[in-house]
Order: structure tokens, then sequence, then C-alpha cells
């Protein structure tokens, strides 16, 4: 799959860019806007654990977000490795929901990630403790359930689906970051972030399907309630909670919606992850909601990545790692890799 840009490639790392032989085409101090080869970088737009984002124009005009690791994601083997995993991945898949990836660089001193840009940034800078709109959140809602359904039909998982993931523009949402995401058949190691994590993560088992749909039911809840359904001041609260209770169900608080939906939505807090609805009846039942007619997803041909052979995460087998780096609030989930006896992924950073 070849974007408008695929085949370019940019360095990074605002103290090696002279050294990489970087133009600056301004002279301001603190962000300096950048060409380096076929993007001009101007202002950072955000920064994750293992990343700094920022805005840059392409050689076709368009405004894209441009992803840099940060130089201690380069050191770290794993680190690295998701973020190559979100390189390949992001530009091996093509749907409308799924963040758009227009080129990047997997590995080395010039890995990028050139993704489509979201001005307003992700979904959770709009969550300020309200339910949204009802039509509004059906819709985000419909929109993810269908980006998992594409990724679920071509055998993968997504692993962290939270609204930190998840982009809006002009009403219509997109599931980004695919950085923990693999094939079912190649393996993964098990990761998810502690608010929006299934029991059977927390369990150390590995993810399914079904593991992003209740990560999905929990994302749902928080956009139609306004708060999250589990919460506890440590680790160990949250896991009890999300391996022992049930939230309110949700026909008692959004009694507007149709209760096929909300019963299939209360459903996806089953703690037996066959006991889930998939993310395509989800998708349907949402589209319902918003009085529309669901039609069955096609996914071309030439859109469809061969597992067996496309790139994923190289671990052959589920693998679980344990903690390192400086203490994390709950209230700022982060990824973590769960589980082990006594570990508290809210210590683990990256
Ligand atoms: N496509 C985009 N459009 C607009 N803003 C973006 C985009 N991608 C990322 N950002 C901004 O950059 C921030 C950091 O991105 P992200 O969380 O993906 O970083 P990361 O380091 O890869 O993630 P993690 O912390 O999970 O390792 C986001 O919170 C968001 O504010």
């Amino acid at each position: 799959m070849r974007g408008p840009f695929m085949g370019f490639s940019i360095e990074f790392g605002e103290a090696n860019l002279d050294k990489l032989g970087v133009r600056r085409t301004s002279e301001r101090v603190s962000q300096p806007p950048l060409t380096l080869k076929n993007y001009a970088l101007s202002r950072s737009i955000g920064r994750g654990n293992t990343s700094d984002v920022r805005l840059a124009t392409g050689p076709d005009g368009r405004e894209v977000a441009i992803k840099l690791p940060l130089p201690a994601t380069l050191r770290q083997h794993d680190a690295a490795e998701r973020f190559g995993n979100e390189v390949r991945l992001t530009l091996q898949f093509r749907h409308p929901h799924v963040v758009r990836g227009f080129a990047g660089t997997p590995f080395g001193p010039g890995a990028f990630l050139a993704l489509f840009y979201y001005p307003d940034g992700p979904l959770s800078n709009r969550l300020r403790g309200q339910p949204l709109p009802n039509e509004e959140a059906l819709r985000i809602l419909a929109d993810i359930a269908a980006a998992l359904a594409y990724l679920h039909r071509l055998g993968a998982v997504h692993q962290d689906v939270k609204p930190q993931n998840v982009y809006v523009s002009g009403g219509r949402a997109a599931l980004g970051d695919l950085g923990s995401a693999y094939f079912v058949a190649q393996g993964s190691k098990t990761s998810g972030s502690p608010y929006y994590m299934a029991p059977e993560v927390y369990h150390g088992e590995s993810t399914s399907s079904a593991s992003d749909v209740y990560s999905l039911g929990v994302m749902a809840w928080e956009l139609l309630t306004g708060a999250r359904p589990f919460s506890g001041n440590s680790y160990e609260e949250l896991m009890v909670a999300h391996l022992s209770r049930f939230p309110a169900p949700l026909a008692s608080l959004r009694p507007e919606l149709p209760r096929a939906l909300s019963r299939l939505l209360d459903r996806t807090f089953a703690k037996r992850p066959h006991e889930r609805p998939t993310a395509d009846a989800l998708r349907r039942a949402l589209l319902e909601a918003l009085g529309e007619t669901p039609q069955e997803e096609d996914l071309p041909a030439e859109e469809v990545p061969l597992a067996s052979q496309q790139a994923g995460r190289h671990t052959a087998a589920p693998r679980v790692t344990g903690p390192q780096g400086p203490a994390e609030t709950p209230a700022q989930p982060e990824r973590v890799r769960p589980a082990r006896r006594g570990w508290n992924p809210f210590r683990r950073k990256g």
C-alpha cells in the first residue's frame, strides 16, 4: 500500500536535527518550523509516552500530523518495536474509521509516521465528566465499532481502545494508535489501559477481539453517562472492580436509548469473553439506534492484509513483561502490560 508520501523518509530528534542536515526555516527559538526533506515541520501538537507529534505540511500542501519517536523510545527495544509496529500496521490498514497513515519509516534514526491531522486532538480532550449528546455519542461509537469490526475481520486485535486513541473530525470518528495492535495468528504481548482493560487481560491471558469489545463497552458507558464505569484509587481496586462488579444497567441511566442497544452494551461487560457481543453486532445496533439500515461491510481484496506475511509484532506468542519507570496516576491511565502478581501497571512508563 502506497500513500501519496510513501517512500519519503525524515530524520528527527530536536537535538540531532542539525547533525542530520535539517534546514531551519525560521529563527523562532521554542518550536522552529523545520523543512526536512518533503515535510515542513512546525509546532508540536502533542506528546505521548513514546513519541512527539508535530504538525507538518507535506509536498502536496496537505497538513499532516507527524509522529516522531522520542530518543528514549529508540533506545528501548520494546518501545522501538512498538513504534515500528504502529507504523507498519497504520500504513497497512485502510478504513474510513481507522486513522489514516500516509507514509512512515518504522525503525532507525529516520523513524516517523505521517498521519491524517485532527485539529481537535483526541476525543478525551472533549470529555468533561458530562455525557455527550446521544446522537453524537452513538455516531462516534458506531464508527469505532465499524473500525473494530474491520480489524477483527482481518484477524487483528487493537488492544488499546479508549477515548485517548479516538479522533473526531466533522462528527465522524477514527481509531488511532495501532502500536499495540497485532494479528492473532502471529501473537503478541498482552497489553491494555487499566480503566478500559477486560477481566481476562487483568488475569494476564492473551487478548482477543472480545477484549476490544469490552474496552469499547467501557468507552460507550463513559460517553453516554459522563463517568467511567469502574474506578479505584489503586491498580488493585480497579482490578477488583473489573473482575467482580458490573456497572448499573445503561437503561436505568439513559432510558431513552433503544432497549436492544442498552442490553447489548451491558453485555460488553460480561466477564467471560465469549458472552460479549461482536463489534459488528454493536455496529449494527448503534446504526439502527441512529435510524439507519446497517449494510454489510465488504473488504476489497486489495485491502486485506495477509496476516501470515504482513507486519505485526515479531513475537511469536503472548508474553507478559514487567514494570519499568516512575509512578503514574490513575487519572491518566496509560498502556500497560498486565498482569503479574504484585505488579502495579500504574508504575510502568511507556
Ligand atoms: N493524527 C493526529 N492529529 C492530531 N493530534 C494528534 C494526532 N496523533 C497524535 N496527536 C496528538 O499527539 C498526542 C500524542 O499522541 P499519542 O498518544 O499517539 O502518542 P504516543 O507516544 O505514540 O502514545 P503512547 O503514550 O500511547 O505511547 C495525542 O494525545 C494528541 O494530542
